[in-house]
């Protein structure tokens, strides 16, 4: 199916109207998967459909244009709901390079066995001549996964940002304002399940595209938006917009130290918490009334306690605090261990045990995986002795765990 978005551009994409399984849930009301093909001097496909379409898909564009004059394949989120159809369609559009950020590319070579294709790697603010039109490249990583970019079509004031502004909706009107019946429900339903986990990239995505004049947004599910465009991309400011919930959330880091590596990796948490606007208690217990952490800790959305590592065990009277929080109210508090070690760093993994037995929600790489979609920062968070590596890798572990405690 061709459909026309406006001059040169067509959705060629897939409407998927069964109740689609999609990251543990069922898309009750289906989706599509938008692919666009640009006509122009240079014909550009952006992104696929999934990868259960792609015969289908590579055939029904083959009745529209010869394959072979297909310059470029632009991918903007490698995940197979979009760019399944990519080894199908590249096998038959011999001719075409691989857009793609990066990581993308690295992804997409890895995943399709494209090791031999040509790409072209792009990165923020690059421009492509596609011939009649430029297209311009914005990288968006988490939104959704690592890799992902959105393409601006400059000439069309069209903005392709694949997952980022869609809807779950299988139709067949696809632009808004032809949509029959509710969907801003569903539109602000999948900024929850898909994007809200990694609000602060929602943010920065806001910022790129705010110099953009953006007449059309033409997502990669549900309807193309043209009407009332600005509406949408308000709505994502205000669903990621944290109001005054940052100053008044808290959260309490605790540690014991020998020689102060463990102290270093502290620092580097607060650091990380106040780039995302929580000012944190920070607490050496070596020099801290044990009684006035505990008030703290009971005041706390979150708790980051640390210790290093000495013959296998904690170091100082971080076991003396940690039995008294078993007294402590944990429910709704996020935590997490860390500290510095030499070769095996228990001390660390005694503190985790001691704080699910507590009941705290622990944050932990699982916890990342399952609730956020990301595997790194690795928690609970082992820094070798104090390795500069380390310590910014603990920088951005203090963001995120701060990320964890302001979005609930
Ligand atoms: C007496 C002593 C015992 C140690 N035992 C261990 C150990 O059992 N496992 C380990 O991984 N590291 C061990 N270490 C290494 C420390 O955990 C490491 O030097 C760490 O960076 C110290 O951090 P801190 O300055 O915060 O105390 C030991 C160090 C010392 C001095």
């Amino acid at each position: 199916m061709m459909n026309k978005i406006t001059d040169n551009v067509f959705w060629v994409g897939k409407n998927d109207d069964r109740k689609v399984p999609f990251h543990r849930l069922i898309l009750e009301r289906g989706t599509t998967y938008n692919s666009y093909l640009l006509t122009t001097e240079k014909p550009t496909v952006i992104d696929t459909v999934d990868i259960a379409f792609a015969k289908e898909y590579v055939d029904r564009l083959s009745e529209h244009i010869d394959l072979n004059t297909i310059e470029y394949i632009v991918i903007n989120h490698v995940e197979p709901d979009h760019a399944g159809a990519l080894p199908a369609l590249a096998a038959r559009a011999k001719n075409a390079k691989i857009v793609a950020t990066q990581i993308g590319s690295e992804l997409l070579k890895d995943m399709f066995k494209l090791h031999n294709r040509e790409f072209v790697i792009v990165h923020d603010g690059d421009k492509l001549d596609i011939g009649g039109k430029t297209l311009q490249f914005f990288e968006t990583p988490y939104l959704h996964t690592e890799e992902t970019m959105v393409t601006y079509s400059i000439e069309d004031k069209a903005l392709f940002p694949c997952d980022i502004f869609s809807t779950h909706i299988a139709n067949t009107e696809l632009f808004n304002d032809l949509a029959q019946g509710e969907y801003i429900e569903d539109f602000k339903v999948y900024y929850q399940l898909i994007m809200a986990p990694h609000r602060p990239y929602v943010r920065d995505m806001l910022k790129k595209i705010s110099n953009l004049e953006i007449e059309i947004i033409a997502p990669s599910h549900g309807y193309i938006l043209r009407e009332n465009v600005n509406d949408f991309i308000r709505m994502y400011d205000e669903m990621s917009s944290l109001g005054d919930s940052a100053s008044s959330k808290k959260v309490t880091i605790v540690f014991s130290t020998m020689t102060g590596n463990t102290s270093k990796i502290a620092g580097k948490l607060a650091e990380g918490l106040k780039e995302v606007g929580i000012e944190p208690y920070v607490f050496n217990l070596k020099n801290s009334n044990l009684d006035e952490v505990l008030d703290r800790i009971k005041i706390s959305d979150g708790v980051l306690i640390g210790s290093s590592t000495k013959y296998g065990d904690m170091v100082g009277n971080v076991e003396e605090l940690l039995q008294a929080l078993k007294d402590v109210d944990a429910s709704g508090k996020f935590a997490a261990a860390f500290g510095s070690f030499g070769w095996s760093g228990e001390g660390i993994t005694h503190i985790e045990n001691y704080l699910n037995d507590s009941g705290f929600t622990v944050v932990t790489q699982k916890y990342l995986i399952l609730n956020r979609g990301i595997d790194s920062p690795a928690f609970p968070l082992r820094i070798k002795f104090s390795n500069e590596a380390g310590l910014n890798i603990a920088q951005e572990a203090g963001k995120i765990f701060g990320e964890q405690v302001l979005t609930h």
